[in-house]
């Protein structure tokens, strides 16, 4: 894998206006995505992961300029995107495609696999068009439909059949990036790992780069190189997949990946069960935003946004957290008794069963 950096992302924030009033001002903001940074590198799959709400979506859209972003910067193979103009950005789609849940919402049913590719084709211009339908079903075949099936509508096609023709289409103006957002999560999981395998061999053999946006950690685990981890708006933790699921430092990313099923019924699986909803992003907690939930928040939590800190002599850069208990323990300055008297509390008011981090809480002490 090259490592020339294929995207960038800085300081992102998107903003939805609420309107309120006769006079429709806007009263407030939805804070979807607020202020994240991170790269993709070309030939790279990261995933963004968190609960739903979380503005994955949203930062996938700000990427794509479907929403206008409100603030930062969003450079594509050395491009400033948000700097570009209508035209100079339609050009530019054809570079980053993005592939939806629902591939029967996304597709027209009204049209048939052969119209469909065929539009893609002619909005973006990239294939002459007597060479147009000879490139539809070289890509059929290359996403595992048949020929034959090149004028049967999206009714005529099962879930996975569907969402294949999307990718079709995504393909049809050779992308470097392509975004999937939840872009298996609505088939069933044996169709799943068959989608997924498609698409890491498309990476393989098209030289793409992919967004993957999830809500399941499990699922993004044996195509992800890398991992985002976002809450409320914020990115919480992100490094190498292999760091992320072997040495989770978040108490956020900890929780989510309890919550993936353990094959090996010997294994124990320790559940860590997070109190409470997520908070609304018109209104999100001050300091931490995962602090209403965390077992280990303190006063500092409560006060101090956490910044995402590399520890470059323990993860060579790789792994960063925005925690400060997290942090706390790599850089030594862990008050295990003031954790203490916190995660007991937690335990004692709700009830909760969170035996990993209480074992976590004896291992800081020792
Ligand atoms: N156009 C919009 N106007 C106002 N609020 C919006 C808009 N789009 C998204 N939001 C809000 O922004 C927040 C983030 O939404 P987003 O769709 O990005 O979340 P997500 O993490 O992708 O969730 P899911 O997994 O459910 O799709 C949510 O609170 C959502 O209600």
């Amino acid at each position: 894998m090259t490592t020339k950096q294929l995207l960038k992302v800085e300081n992102l924030k998107q903003y939805f206006p609420i309107k309120g009033g006769f006079l429709g001002r806007t009263v407030n903001h939805v804070k979807a995505v607020d202020d994240i940074t991170f790269t993709i590198n070309k030939g790279e799959t990261v995933s963004v992961v968190g609960e739903s709400g979380c503005g994955k979506s949203t930062t996938g859209r700000a990427i794509l300029r479907l929403d206008e972003p409100t603030e930062g910067t969003v450079e594509f193979d050395g491009q400033d995107v948000l700097g570009l103009s209508k035209a100079e950005m339609r050009k530019m789609r054809s570079d980053m495609q993005i592939i939806f849940q629902d591939p029967y919402a996304s597709l027209n049913p009204r049209k048939t696999v052969r119209q469909t590719l065929n539009e893609a084709m002619e909005i973006q211009n990239v294939v002459p068009k007597k060479e147009r339908n000879d490139k539809i079903i070289e890509l059929m075949e290359t996403v595992g439909l048949q020929r034959h099936q090149i004028d049967r509508f999206p009714h005529e096609f099962s879930g996975g059949q569907r969402q294949r023709i999307g990718i079709a289409r995504a393909l049809s103006v050779n992308p470097k990036l392509i975004i999937c957002d939840e872009a298996v999560s609505a088939l069933d999981v044996s169709i799943q790992a068959q989608v997924l395998n498609l698409l890491k061999r498309l990476q393989r053999e098209m030289d793409l780069t992919f967004l993957f946006i999830a809500h399941d950690l499990g699922v993004v685990r044996h195509i992800s190189d890398r991992i985002i981890v976002m809450y409320l708006g914020k990115i919480v933790e992100m490094g190498e997949t292999k760091s992320i699921f072997e040495n989770p430092q978040h108490p956020y990313t900890k929780a989510l990946l309890s919550a993936i099923p353990v094959p090996n019924p010997k294994k124990k699986s320790e559940r860590i069960f997070l109190r409470g909803d997520v908070p609304s992003p018109i209104d999100p907690p001050s300091g931490c935003r995962f602090h209403t939930r965390c077992p280990f928040a303190t006063d500092k939590c409560r006060e101090e946004i956490p910044v995402l800190e590399a520890k470059d002599e323990i993860y060579e850069g790789r792994h960063t957290v925005a925690c400060h208990y997290a942090l706390d323990i790599q850089s030594g300055k862990h008050e295990a008794k003031y954790e203490m008297t916190n995660v007991r509390k937690v335990l004692d008011e709700e009830g909760m069963d969170n035996e990993s981090m209480a074992k976590e809480r004896e291992d800081a002490k020792n």
